[in-house]
């Protein structure tokens, strides 16, 4: 059921705001989980899949977006099957938005196989160095093309996740592959800036394209045109590459685990990227580009937690200190947007008890007003 119709319906015109407001922490909660849980378990896997003698950059780089037939249930099953909205499927889904889409999509395809390449060559620590940076390349990009206000907060973040995965990468600097050449070391170095420079643009600009996205399911319709525009690049890789026929051979030959085994975990990451890509897009969509960002750095410092808990990898001091420094940043910026909304609302319902007439007519001026969470959910 469309949330707007629904509401002008039942309960007025006014309660519009309360209802959207109250959508908007569980889609919130619902977008963090996902992130969540599709970060650290994709990464798992992932490990999982090197560690038994997995080896292949674009069976790695396709599985991050092979599993968009997924998203085909959130965007049609609340329409047809629940009968939840009214808003038909790709409604007010425009050609502008459609090549947006196909576009970012290709963007984020090559990020996948240069995040693939990085981490097939170079060792896990130079990896995580490298791709410390990228959360710098966020906030200056976002400053750039979103506006995004550098405060005290979001700097003392970045500083210390940055830190955080310096810190890391300087801790497991043992871990070299033992056939690394000069030439593979430097395609991996140039490969995981990249995709860390490719990573830190995409999000401001999928936070410039969801200004023009009225709803939360059109979010979801454009992700599900990038994941397949994503798919169609790797498996063009995969088809030049021998890809597939490689699969086979690696799920028979080479995976020490058995081809069960390989399937399963092969299904099972395909999923998890697609949590993990979802619960990204959700909150750059819900929240701002610098938030994803964050997140998503910080999950990184936790996968090193769930190396810990799951590889029983050695937790030394200075991984120690990297995640205490990981989730102190996380933890600030959190509560510097706790602090920040409070007081918005402190403000709004000042203006509203000095003069309610101005508040009802005049548009909410934050990036997440009611018409963008309110249609189509
Ligand atoms: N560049 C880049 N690609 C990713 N794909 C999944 N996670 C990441 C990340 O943190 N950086």
């Amino acid at each position: 059921m469309n949330i707007n119709t629904s509401n002008n319906r039942d309960n007025g015109e006014q309660d519009q705001k309360g209802v959207s407001k109250k959508r908007y922490m569980p889609l919130l909660l619902i977008n963090y989980t996902c992130l969540f849980l599709g970060s650290v378990s994709s990464s798992l896997l992932s490990k999982y899949y090197f560690n038994h003698k997995g080896s292949n950059k674009w069976v790695s780089t396709w599985v991050q977006s092979a599993g968009f037939p997924f998203l085909l249930l959130p965007v049609f099953l609340p329409y047809y099957l629940f009968q939840c909205t009214q808003r038909k499927p790709f409604t007010r889904f425009t050609p502008r938005i459609l090549s947006l889409s196909i576009f970012i999509g290709l963007m984020l395809g090559l990020n996948n196989l240069l995040f693939s390449w990085g981490n097939s060559y170079l060792p896990v620590s130079t990896s995580a160095l490298l791709l410390s940076s990228q959360l710098v390349f966020n906030l200056i990009l976002s400053a750039i093309m979103v506006k995004q206000k550098i405060t005290f907060t979001n700097l003392n973040c970045v500083i210390l996740l940055t830190l955080s995965s310096i810190l890391l990468a300087l801790g497991s600097n043992h871990d070299k592959p033992q056939d690394l050449t000069p030439t593979k070391y430097m395609i991996g170095f140039v490969a995981t800036i990249g995709a860390g420079l490719l990573f830190a643009l995409y999000l401001p600009i999928m936070e410039m394209i969801y200004k023009k996205v009225y709803c939360y399911a059109m979010m979801i319709e454009m992700q599900l045109v990038m994941e397949l525009s994503a798919t169609i690049l790797a498996s063009v890789g995969m088809v030049w590459d021998g890809g597939f026929t490689e699969m086979r051979k690696e799920s028979k030959e080479v995976f020490d685990k058995g081809e069960g085994v390989y399937w399963v975990t092969m299904i099972t990451n395909v999923v998890t990227w697609q949590l993990c890509f979802m619960g990204t897009a959700g909150t750059v969509f819900l929240t701002c580009s610098l938030t994803g960002g964050i997140c998503m750095t910080a999950l990184l410092g936790m996968n090193v937690l769930g190396g810990v808990l799951v590889y029983r990898e050695d937790f030394g001091g200075v991984k120690i200190v990297s995640t205490v420094m990981c989730g102190w940043g996380f933890c600030s910026y959190v509560y510097g947007m706790y602090v920040n909304n409070h007081m918005m609302k402190l403000l709004d319902d000042h203006k509203q008890n000095i003069n309610p007439s101005i508040e009802m007519a005049q548009p909410q001026p934050q990036p997440h007003s009611d018409l963008h969470l309110g249609l189509g959910v």
